[in-house]
């Protein structure tokens, strides 16, 4: 985001050291600088082929963001890859903006978008639990992903029976959460209806594709969704993660697992298929978000004083700054899009930007979500919209967090009115947007041929993704585990001391069962059904 932007604000007394504040009528300066790798071949709307020593460098058009972005294509796999952009060096500062590296053997303006093929789309979504049973085995899945807890190499045998440990000591607390919005996440729901407009909308658009649902951490698994793949012999298959923005700890979560499942399945091997890495550039996306604010501001009394209020699902720190999740630029990227959109409409309110939702004793990013309204109550602020923006259904982080946690914060800090946008779900713009977003991505389909042992290393998307999940977590560094156990402190520092050694004494704890045999947790026989 352009911190430029970073002025005092109409309806604040005095900026915010923490909250970016972005005053009306004040558009951002170029992006280029910190847009990194992600945006998706589905928004060329041109291309010219460029050659250059073996190597076909593909300049796309880009008519929403007036620039051009770069798809370096292969002839020959993987290993060229990698000698000419080392993973290492795939970071922000030596690839131009908006660029996607592909391996493809295959030229994709030749390639049949149809024909024989049947054509399938798979959503990625992270589940949720759809009973109160469903919340302890739910969060042991999520604590069990080495992308949302990654211990120390040494401690690696413990994930299990730590996220055990975690699952079972958070569970009633989500639980109350998951009984005040109804017994359970909607988000199941909310995803089949979605897939079931995504499908629509392709065959209205003489696509014939079938949508799947695959999650992370519940029913339907990614392993279920991919089972009936096969079933239904599907030949080319579009990935898309149904989160806007890209993070290690969701989308990058999903096409990990995804991918150990491709490298092992003979079918999979050879279907053909690409991956949607993050679209929250996309034209229908922005406007469909656009359209939703604009429609909620006009039930303030008084629209033009009210601050829009963007609330993204917060990531530790360290996945920013020590793994290189690219998370948070397109954040800031998503909310001056959204906002240059207002603009064109001559709405120029001033906005926030927040990240909610942490757990744990580590440093997430900031500025936090419940902080900035306190200040911004403080600063005189008096109408705040709150627009979630990280995710594209209503869930838990929604209907309670927001609804009730921060709109109570809110009107205590003395904000006087408040509103919420609500999640995108099946808006027919956004879906429809989806629809053309694999449309254009169809061309990319099994670009690459499946050859050679080196590309089964790495089949999703045919390699791309792997060398996206390698440019910003390459090394797989051990990063502070995000979840704690146990919080009783009563300043925010003390919280993160306590939960750290509350981490500790666990670890310690763990250790000693596993290496005695005995211990609480085999007396609760937690260990012994895990080990
Ligand atoms: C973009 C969205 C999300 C990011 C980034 C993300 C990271 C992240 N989340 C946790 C811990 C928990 N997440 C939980 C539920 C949950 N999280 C998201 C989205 C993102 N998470 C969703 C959509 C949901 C499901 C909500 C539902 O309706 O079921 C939970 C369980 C709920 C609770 O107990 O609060 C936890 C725990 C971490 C640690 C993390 C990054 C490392
Ligand atoms: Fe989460």
């Amino acid at each position: 985001m352009n911190m430029k932007g970073l002025i005092q604000s109409p309806c604040s007394s005095s900026s915010s050291p923490s909250a970016f504040l972005r005053p009306p009528c004040l558009t951002s300066a170029s992006r280029d600088s910190k847009f990194p790798l992600l945006l998706p071949q589905a928004i060329c709307t041109s291309q010219r082929i460029y050659q250059c020593s073996g190597v076909h460098m593909e300049a796309c058009h880009n008519s929403y963001l007036s620039k051009h972005c770069m798809v370096a294509r292969f002839s020959s796999g993987w290993s060229e890859t990698q000698s000419l952009f080392p993973k290492q060096s795939l970071k922000k500062s030596l690839l131009p903006p908006g660029v996607l590296v592909t391996s493809k053997s295959q030229d994709v303006s030749n390639a049949p978008i149809v024909g024989d093929d049947k054509i399938g789309v798979l959503l990625l979504n992270l589940g949720g639990p759809e009973t109160l049973e469903d919340v302890q085995p739910f969060l042991f899945n999520l604590f069990a992903d080495p992308d949302i807890i990654r211990l120390p190499r040494l401690f690696c045998f413990l994930q299990k029976p730590l996220a055990q440990f975690i699952s079972v000591l958070r569970a009633p607390k989500s639980k109350e959460g998951y009984a005040s919005i109804g017994g359970g996440s909607p988000l199941r729901r909310i995803t089949d209806a979605q897939a079931e407009e995504l499908r629509n909308f392709l065959w209205e658009k003489n696509v014939p594709a079938d949508v799947y649902v695959g999650m992370r951490y519940w029913h339907p698994f990614t392993e279920e969704a991919i089972e009936q793949i096969k079933r239904d012999g599907i030949t080319k298959l579009v990935v898309l993660p149904l989160y806007p923005q890209f993070s290690i700890s969701t989308s990058g979560s999903s096409l990990r697992l995804l991918e150990s499942i491709f490298r092992e399945d003979e079918y999979l091997v050879n279907m053909q298929h690409t991956v949607i890495p993050s679209w929250y550039q996309r034209k229908g996306y922005i406007k469909a978000m656009a359209d939703l604010i604009e429609k909620e501001l006009i039930n303030f009394d008084c629209p033009e004083q009210v601050m829009i209020f963007f609330s993204a699902h917060g990531v530790p720190l360290a996945y920013v700054e020590e793994a290189g999740d690219p998370y948070k630029a397109e954040m800031e990227e998503c909310v001056d899009l959204i906002m240059e959109e207002l603009e064109k409409r001559k709405i120029t309110n001033a906005c926030t930007l927040a990240y909610q939702s942490r757990v744990g004793p580590v440093e997430w990013l900031k500025p936090y979500t419940d902080e900035t309204i306190i200040e911004l109550g403080q600063k005189g602020v008096n109408s705040l919209l709150a627009v979630p923006i990280s995710f594209v259904s209503e869930h838990i982080e929604t209907l309670e967090e927001i609804d009730v946690e921060y709109k109570e914060l809110a009107l205590k800090s003395g904000i006087k009115t408040w509103g919420r946008v609500p999640a995108l779900g099946c808006e027919p713009t956004f879906i429809s947007d989806l629809a053309d977003a694999v449309i254009e991505s169809l061309p990319y389909v099994g670009a690459m041929a499946v050859s050679n042992l080196e590309a089964r290393q790495s089949l999703v998307p045919l390699g791309s993704v792997e060398e996206l999940l390698a440019a910003y977590d390459s090394q797989r560094r051990e990063l502070p585990p995000p979840v704690t156990v146990s919080e009783w402190g009563w300043t925010r520092s003390a919280e993160t001391w306590n939960g750290r050694a509350a981490m500790l004494a666990v670890l310690v704890l763990l250790a000693l069962e596993v290496t005695t045999g005995e211990g609480f947790l085999h007396q609760w026989r937690v260990l012994s059904s895990l080990l």
